[in-house]
C-alpha cells in the first residue's frame, strides 16, 4: 500500500547529550551508519511507503541538517523545515509543525529522527493503527532509558516514561500516527518533572480523557544508538544487512578483497591492501599500502589510511588523515582527526563509563574521538577514554582520562 497522502513529522532538534563527545558538533540524527545520517535512513524509508511531505523540526545544529537535505529532492521528498528554538520536549517540538498540519487531514505520522528504521517498520504502522492514536513499539529486554507501555488487547492503559524496569517490556519507539486533534491535547499537556513537554504524557492524558490510544507491535528493524558506542552496533548491523554493494574507486594490483565491500568514486585503494566486509570506504579516500581493514567498519569521504594500518569493526568519519601502523578497533573518529604513527586505540569489553557523573556499562571498546583533534604519533588511548574535540595530543603519549574539548597533551 503507498501512502502518498500522508505526512509526517520527524523530529530532529534535540543534540542527543549522552552520544557526546560525537553530537558536540552535529545532532545525533546526523551520527552516520554506514556513511548515512540516521536521519537520511530515516527519511529514505518514508520515501519507500510513498510518504513524501516531511516537515523536519530542526534545532540545535540545524543548518548542518539543512545544508545536507536541503529540499529533500536529492532524496526523492520534500523537505519544510521548523524551527524549535529551545529543546523543551517531544510534545512541544511536533507543537512547531502545527500550522503546518492541514485540521482536515485524516492523520498523520510523527518519528524520531535519531532511530534507525527500515520501510517495513514503519510500513507496520501505517498498515495496522487504529483509534485516535497509535503508537508503534517493540520487545526489549533492558528497557533501561525508554517509554514503556502497559495494555490491554491493543489498547494501551499506561505509559511510564524512563522508569525502574520490570513493569513492561514493550517499548515505544517514538513511532505515532496522530489526527489533527492531538494539538488540543498537547496545549493542555502539563510540564514534566525533568522540565520538558512530552509527547508520552500528550498520549497519557489523551488516555485518561477516554480517547482510543493503540500499541502496534513490530519486529521489523528499529535501532537505537543510546550511547555513542552504539554507533558500532547500528553500524554493523545495516553493513550486514545491506543488499547494495558497488566498487566504483580504483585497486591497485595486489588487493584482496572478501565479503561485502562498497568503494566509493574516486578512491583508490593502494597495493596489498586486504579488506574483509561487510564494510564501506567512502569517496575520494586513499587507503594503502598495505593497509588492513576489517569487518564492520565504515570509512567517510577523503579519508588517507597509510601503511600497516589495522581498522576494525570502527567508524571512520570524513576528511581524516590516519598515518602508518595504526592499531584502531571498536573505535569511532570523528571527522577531520589527524592521527600520527603508531595510533593504538586500547580495547576492553565490559567496561563501566561514568558520564555526567552516572555510571552506564558498555560493550567491547576502543576510544571515540569527537571533531577537529590532532593527535601526534605513538599515541596509546586506553580503553573506553574519549576524547572530545580540537584536543592536541603531543607525540608519545598515553591518554588515561577523557580529554574536553581544546585540551593540549603535551
Ligand atoms: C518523552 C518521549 O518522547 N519519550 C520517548 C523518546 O525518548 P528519548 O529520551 O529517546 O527522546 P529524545 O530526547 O531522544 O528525543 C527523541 C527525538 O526527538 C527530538 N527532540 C527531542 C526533544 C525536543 O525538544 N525536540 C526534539 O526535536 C530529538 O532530536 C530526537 O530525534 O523516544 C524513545 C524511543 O527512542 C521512547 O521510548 C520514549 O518514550
Amino acid at each position: 500500500m503507498f501512502f502518498n497522502f500522508m505526512k509526517a513529522i520527524i523530529l530532529a532538534a534535540g543534540e542527543g547529550l549522552r552520544c557526546r563527545p560525537l553530537t558536540l558538533t552535529r545532532s545525533k540524527v546526523m551520527l552516520p551508519v554506514a556513511n548515512r545520517p540516521i536521519l537520511e535512513h530515516v527519511i529514505s524509508s518514508l520515501e519507500k511507503n510513498g510518504i513524501k511531505e516531511i516537515i523536519l523540526v530542526v534545532g540545535y545544529e540545524k543548518e548542518r541538517i539543512m545544508n545536507y537535505f536541503e529540499d529533500g529532492l536529492n532524496f526523492g521528498v520534500n523537505i519544510t523545515y521548523v524551527e524549535q528554538k529551545a529543546q523543551l520536549g517531544t510534545a512541544h517540538a511536533i507543537e512547531q509543525a502545527k500550522k503546518l498540519i492541514n485540521p482536515e487531514d485524516s492523520e498523520f505520522l510523527v518519528l524520531n529522527g535519531d532511530n534507525l528504521v527500515e520501510p517495513k517498520t514503519i510500513a507496520d504502522l501505517l498498515n495496522n493503527h487504529e483509534g485516535d492514536a497509535s503508537l508503534l513499539t517493540v520487545r526489549m529486554e533492558d528497557t533501561a532509558g525508554y517509554g514503556v507501555v502497559l495494555k490491554e488487547k491493543k489498547r494501551v492503559t499506561q505509559i511510564l516514561e524512563k522508569r525502574p524496569g520490570g513493569l513492561s517490556r514493550i517499548v515505544n519507539t517514538g513511532i505515532y500516527i496522530f489526527t489533527p486533534q492531538v494539538f488540543e491535547t498537547i496545549e493542555k499537556t502539563p510540564i514534566s518533572e525533568n522540565g520538558e513537554y512530552a509527547i508520552t504524557d500528550t498520549l497519557q492524558l489523551m488516555i485518561d480523557e477516554g480517547k482510543v490510544v493503540t500499541s502496534i507491535p513490530t519486529e521489523s528493524k528499529w535501532l537505537d544508538a543510546v550511547h555513542a558506542w552504539d554507533l558500532l552496533k547500528a553500524n554493523a548491523t545495516v553493513l550486514n544487512s545491506s543488499r547494495n554493494q558497488k566498487q566504483e574507486g580504483e585497486l591497485e594490483e595486489g588487493v584482496i578483497i572478501r565479503g561485502k565491500v562498497t568503494i566509493g568514486k574516486n578512491t583508490i585503494i593502494r597495493a596489498g591492501t586486504y579488506i574483509v566486509g561487510p564494510a564501506v570506504i567512502g569517496e575520494n579516500c586513499d587507503i594503502g599500502p598495505n593497509v588492513v581493514i576489517l569487518p564492520s567498519t565504515t570509512i567517510g569521504d577523503n579519508v588517507s589510511v597509510r601503511s600497516f594500518t589495522e581498522i576494525q569493526n570502527s567508524i571512520i568519519m570524513n576528511d581524516c588523515r590516519i598515518s602508518s601502523h595504526g592499531q584502531i578497533s571498536n573505535s569511532i573518529i570523528g571527522s577531520n582527526n589527524t592521527l600520527g604513527p603508531g595510533f593504538t586505540s586500547e580495547e576492553k569489553g565490559d567496561l563501566e563509563i561514568n558520564i555526567n557523573g552516572t555510571i552506564h556499562k558498555a560493550p567491547k571498546l576502543g576510544t571515540i574521538l569527537g571533531d577537529d583533534n590532532r593527535i601526534g604519533g605513538r599515541v596509546l588511548v586506553k580503553a573506553g577514554v574519549m576524547i572530545a574535540v580540537n584536543c592536541q595530543v603531543e607525540s608519545g603519549n598515553t591518554i588515561y582520562r577523557n580529554l574536553s574539548r581544546d585540551s593540549v597533551v603535551l
